[in-house]
């Protein structure tokens, strides 16, 4: 069972700021999403009304066709981790919290939830207060990924774990929603690690949407030329460049626009290599906008 979301015209307001701008956006379902933003775009907030945990006042949200907001149907199949895994509460231990979880989710799974205690070594004894800032994300992670929830958003879960813990975590998170296909939603600020989780992005800037399309094609709008340094200058004369490297008389230059079908031809000509831009590179170009 997988979720679609539907969101037209959305603005949240708070005193001083726009943190939401008239975002409309329709995401199928069924898939894992990247929701990438700078500080401030916008990502928690939109999780947060999606989730139910406040009240949309402007334009609209609808989950699987309806409101989420105190929809009882809708919410127990949401589940939002915050980072620090806020749905971890002090005064509890980690077996109080799974039984927590396993009386509230109704797709919840005992024994990949003991699986993923072991891979991240948590102690099932311990209080919570007691544990490590990282130990509460996997915690966190744990409760998100066994409650198999059809739409599961994990907001920057992973904060502190070291990256044995965070790449433990991708490994399992993909093996497991190819086994229980689900709607994911990724918001990360570590894209090059996590981009191969995703199979489409959303791209937003102060409440505002700046791109969504699937992975590869959202890659395809831009191109690391690499080769001969003369042969890369020559190529990429006059095109918006986002970065480049040197190493020797080789030159990788990354830049930002489409290559037709006629400069690909050209580039091969001159022994040029030319491969997808990282979504890193074409993120930071798409938000770089002023911020004064
Ligand atoms: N309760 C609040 N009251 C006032 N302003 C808020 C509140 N919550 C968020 N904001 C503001 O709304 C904007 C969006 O914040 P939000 O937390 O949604 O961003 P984010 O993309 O999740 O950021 P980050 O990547 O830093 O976690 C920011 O300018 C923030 O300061």
């Amino acid at each position: 069972m997988t979720l679609g979301i539907e969101i037209e015209n959305l603005t949240v307001r708070y005193p001083g700021v726009t943190a939401i701008d008239d975002l409309t956006l329709k995401l199928e379902g069924g898939k894992i999403y990247g929701l990438l933003g700078r500080n401030g775009s916008g990502k928690t907030t939109l999780l947060s009304l999606i989730a139910a945990f406040r009240r949309v006042t402007e334009g609209a949200i609808l989950v699987d066709g309806e409101a989420p907001f105190e929809n009882e149907r809708l919410t127990q199949q949401i589940c939002l981790v915050r980072e620090s895994g806020d749905i971890v509460v002090d005064g509890d231990s980690v077996k109080g919290i799974l039984r927590r979880s396993r009386r509230f989710r109704p797709h919840w799974d005992d024994e990949f939830a003991h699986r993923l205690l072991d891979l991240f070594q948590l102690p099932l004894n311990r209080g919570v207060a007691k544990l490590s800032r990282g130990q509460k994300s996997a915690l966190g992670i744990t409760v998100g990924l066994a409650s198999r929830a059809p739409l599961t958003m994990l907001d920057e879960a992973y904060l502190g774990m070291d990256a044995p813990s965070r790449y433990a975590f991708y490994d399992v998170l993909l093996e497991d929603y190819i086994e229980n296909p689900r709607t994911i939603i990724l918001s990360t600020h570590l894209i090059e690690e996590v981009a191969r989780l995703f199979e489409e992005v959303v791209i937003i800037d102060r409440g505002r949407l700046v791109a969504h399309d699937d992975t590869e094609s959202l890659r395809m709008r831009g191109a690391a030329v690499v080769g001969p340094a003369a042969a890369v200058d020559d190529f990429t004369t006059g095109m918006t460049v986002l970065g480049e490297q040197r190493l020797g008389g080789t030159k990788s230059v990354t830049v930002y626009g489409e290559i037709d079908p006629d400069a690909r031809a050209v580039a091969a000509d001159w022994g040029l290599e030319l491969s997808p831009v990282a979504l890193q590179d074409l993120f930071v170009h798409l938000t770089k906008g002023d911020r004064a």
